[in-house]
């Protein structure tokens, strides 16, 4: 039997009795109240923003106040099983946290990647870690404990130097390799715009390119003494816009299982799971790439339904009962970004065990009281499409 996660909820109100109120925030709206002043403002509009007028981020979390769970009577649902299999792995709950680059400069000491991965290790709830860190990918896999990490790639226009990113995630013990497909330039982002400052570009997240062999080759000087060319030459390689002809190259990398992120379309989930990857991530990004106005979650459904692989969602998730939702629609497991990335800048990786046991004990209580054991009860016959968002 997986972890009782509701018991935070018990812990919560004991602490109450004791006259300790809780000093993060117990809902979504007060955590991202918080977090904005809790960030200077450039790094707020970064990690808050999305693309155009955010009108797909708005829908994304709007998408998921259109259904409701039933709740089933007599279901007696005393013990809740969250656990999950995924690619080999298995997981105490389907929690994940989404790669989030930059995420270093969220918290207070700068080393915020860090911090997420004490986080997974408190909570066994795996951390993808981003290509754009601000510490070496080494450095956070040290810090993961017993729980597995996956290293999110961004593959740079330099084969050699995407292939040293992947091997180094080998080495450094990384469960499995997600290739973000969505984002091989920025999107128009409007905040960051009017902010003038796009974090990156002032090579805050470059680590693993300056300790990189192929990057420093390609360099010939030290990064330390010349931080400048190396964003330059970061700016150069970044992104790849990969086709299906790419994809064979990408698996032949690596043994890892390979999991694309940013599949909406079933047909794009086909063909990669004709091109041999072990999962698929349906995510918008957050909103922050595409704008449209197609939230992920409408997305999920028929990519779910597309191929038998493990399917990972993301975008838009605020809340346990998003997270229940999210899996009766046909997730396999759970990604959130912002919201952890909230609570790193409230209260360090104490700030994101808070956010993540809040999710957990949440959804875990939902399946309790609305008759749900186990993942495998959770079918889109457990929702009811309930009209317009409010
Ligand atoms: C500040 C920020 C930086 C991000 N950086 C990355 C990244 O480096 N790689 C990536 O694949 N996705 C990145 N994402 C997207 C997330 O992985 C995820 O898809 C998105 O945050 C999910 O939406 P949510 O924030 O509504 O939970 C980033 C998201 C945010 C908010
Ligand atoms: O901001 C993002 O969402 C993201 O993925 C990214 C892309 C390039 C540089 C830094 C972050």
């Amino acid at each position: 039997m997986s972890p009782r996660y509701g018991d935070y909820q018990l812990e919560i109100y004991l602490n109450g009795l004791g006259g300790v109120l809780p000093t993060l925030p117990m809902t979504f709206a007060e955590l991202e109240r918080r977090a904005e002043q809790a960030l200077p403002p450039s790094i707020w509009s970064y990690v808050a923003g999305g693309a155009g007028d955010e009108h797909t981020q708005d829908a994304n979390a709007a998408a998921f106040r259109r259904w409701g769970l039933y709740p089933r009577m007599f279901a007696g649902a005393t013990e809740r099983d969250l656990s999950v299999d995924l690619c080999g792995l298995r997981l105490p709950s389907p929690l994940l946290m989404a790669p989030v680059g930059v995420i270093g400069l969220c918290a207070q000491d700068g080393h915020g990647d860090l911090a997420t991965a004490r986080a997974a290790a408190a909570t066994g709830v795996p951390m993808i870690a981003s290509t754009l860190s601000v510490d070496p990918m080494e450095d956070v896999a040290a810090e993961f404990g017993g729980t597995p990490g996956l290293f999110q790639l961004y593959t740079p226009t330099d084969r050699e130097l995407a292939a040293s990113l992947v091997h180094r995630a080998e080495a450094a013990g990384y469960r499995g390799i997600v290739v973000t497909l969505d984002t091989w330039i920025t999107s128009w982002r409007s905040r960051d715009l009017s902010t003038g400052n796009f974090p990156q570009l002032r090579g805050h997240c470059l680590a693993n390119y300056t300790s990189d062999p192929v990057f420093r080759a390609r360099l010939g000087k030290d990064p330390a003494q010349d931080p400048a060319a190396a964003v330059m030459l970061w700016a150069q390689l970044f992104g790849n816009p990969l086709t299906w002809d790419d994809l064979p190259w990408l698996r032949s990398l690596t043994d890892l299982p390979l999991i694309v992120k940013g599949i909406c379309h079933p047909d794009d989930a086909r063909r990669a799971a004709d091109g041999g990857v072990d999962a698929i991530y349906c995510s918008n990004h957050g909103g922050r790439q595409a704008n449209g106005g197609l939230p992920a979650l409408d997305c999920l459904p028929d990519v779910a339904a597309a191929t038998d692989l493990p399917v990972i969602f993301d975008s838009g998730v605020r809340s346990g009962a998003d997270v229940v939702k999210a899996l009766a629609l046909g997730a396999t497991a759970v990604a959130v970004g912002r919201p952890y990335a909230y609570g790193l800048a409230l209260g360090g990786a104490d700030g994101v065990v808070h956010v993540l046991r809040s999710l957990l004990a949440e959804a875990d209580l939902l399946m309790a009281v609305n008759g749900y054991p186990t993942l495998a009860d959770l079918t889109p016959g457990a929702l009811k499409s309930c009209g317009l968002p409010r």
